[in-house]
């Protein structure tokens, strides 16, 4: 499927071609960020003995067409067949290009899903993009079909987790449109900014607060309900102590950081929440 400029007129600038820019930048926001516990950095592999900035790179180039292409599908009107279609081709071209490493099975998912409704919602005009008209069109145009698809037996180890423990796995997150990246992700990096926070500063308080509240499938698969409520502890004890912004606040993160790779703990749910979030902030002017 071509991508081609879209015919936006209140946003002349933002073409699905603009959305999926946006989208790979956030990624590599997410992954450039350090610290971030249990996960891969451009320095660091985290808890992951198969996976390291490089296959992340390798990840994001596989994916440099795909989220201008769901856009463009969302801007068509596509049904959740197609996107889902066009989400699994991806996911393909991404475990060719890392020989098999799942990097970014989730922000496929997650971010496409969001392409795909900043893509409808430009289609329907109304000018600037909104996080609330981001959620509104993902409700409308696929909310049914995300609520079925959450129903599904789950395949992966993180839904087959998530299942097992009673969690809310990656689609049933989809099926309610995303809360905690809405609710809780998205505020913490914007309110983060408006106070002063610099840019590295709001992103890593967000992944704790993210890591904080999300049920994370990695963290499940990883280290059962233990390990999920322990990731949940050490994210709540280092943000009621005041966060990244203190004077031993990096070192603190950097500490936790340690103690996740020491358990083999990797919150990879958290880390696609925090790119959305870098995304959304990207593509909505007033968000
Ligand atoms: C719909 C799918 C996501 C599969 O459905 P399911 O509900 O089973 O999803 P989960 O398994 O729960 O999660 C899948 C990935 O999503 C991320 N994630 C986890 N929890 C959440 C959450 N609560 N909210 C949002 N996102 C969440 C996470 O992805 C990231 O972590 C992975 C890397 O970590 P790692 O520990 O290395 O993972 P593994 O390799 O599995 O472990 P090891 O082998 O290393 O030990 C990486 O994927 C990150 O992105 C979960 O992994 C989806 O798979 C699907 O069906 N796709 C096809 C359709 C599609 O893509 N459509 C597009 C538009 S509709
Ligand atoms: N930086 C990262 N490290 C490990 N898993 C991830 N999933 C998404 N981003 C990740």
């Amino acid at each position: 499927m071509r991508t081609s400029a879209l015919p936006v007129p209140a946003q002349p600038r933002l073409t699905a071609a603009a959305i999926g820019r946006a989208a790979t930048l956030a990624l590599h926001d997410e992954l450039s960020l350090s610290p971030k516990p249990g996960l891969v950095t451009l320095t660091d592999r985290g808890s992951h003995e198969d996976m390291d900035a490089h296959t992340f790179m390798r990840s994001l180039f596989s994916l440099r067409r795909y989220f201008a292409q769901i856009a463009e599908a969302g801007f068509g009107g596509a049904g959740f067949a197609v996107l889902e279609r066009c989400g699994i081709a991806a996911e393909a071209r991404m475990l060719a290009a890392t020989g098999g490493v799942n990097t970014h099975r989730g922000a496929i998912f997650m971010l496409g899903l969001l392409c795909a409704a900043a893509g409808a919602t430009l289609s329907e005009g109304g000018g600037a993009l909104h996080p609330d008209r981001l959620r509104d069109a993902l409700r409308r145009h696929w909310g049914d079909a995300l609520a079925e698809r959450s129903r599904r037996p789950p395949t992966l180890p993180g839904g087959i987790a998530a299942r097992r423990h009673g969690l809310r796995s990656a689609s049933e997150e989809a099926a309610l449109a995303f809360p905690v990246l809405f609710e809780t992700a998205l505020p913490a990096l914007t309110t983060g900014v408006a106070r002063g926070l610099t840019l590295r500063e709001a992103r890593v308080d967000t992944l704790f607060r993210v890591m904080a509240v999300l049920d994370d499938s990695n963290l499940a698969h990883r280290g059962g309900l233990a390990g999920l409520h322990h990731a949940r502890n050490a994210a709540r004890g280092f943000l009621d102590r005041g966060g990244i912004a203190r004077p031993e606040g990096l070192r603190e993160a950097q500490a936790i950081a340690d103690d996740f790779v020491a358990r083999r703990l990797s919150p990879g749910g958290a880390a696609d929440t925090l790119a959305a979030a870098c995304w959304i902030v990207r593509v909505c002017p007033g968000a």
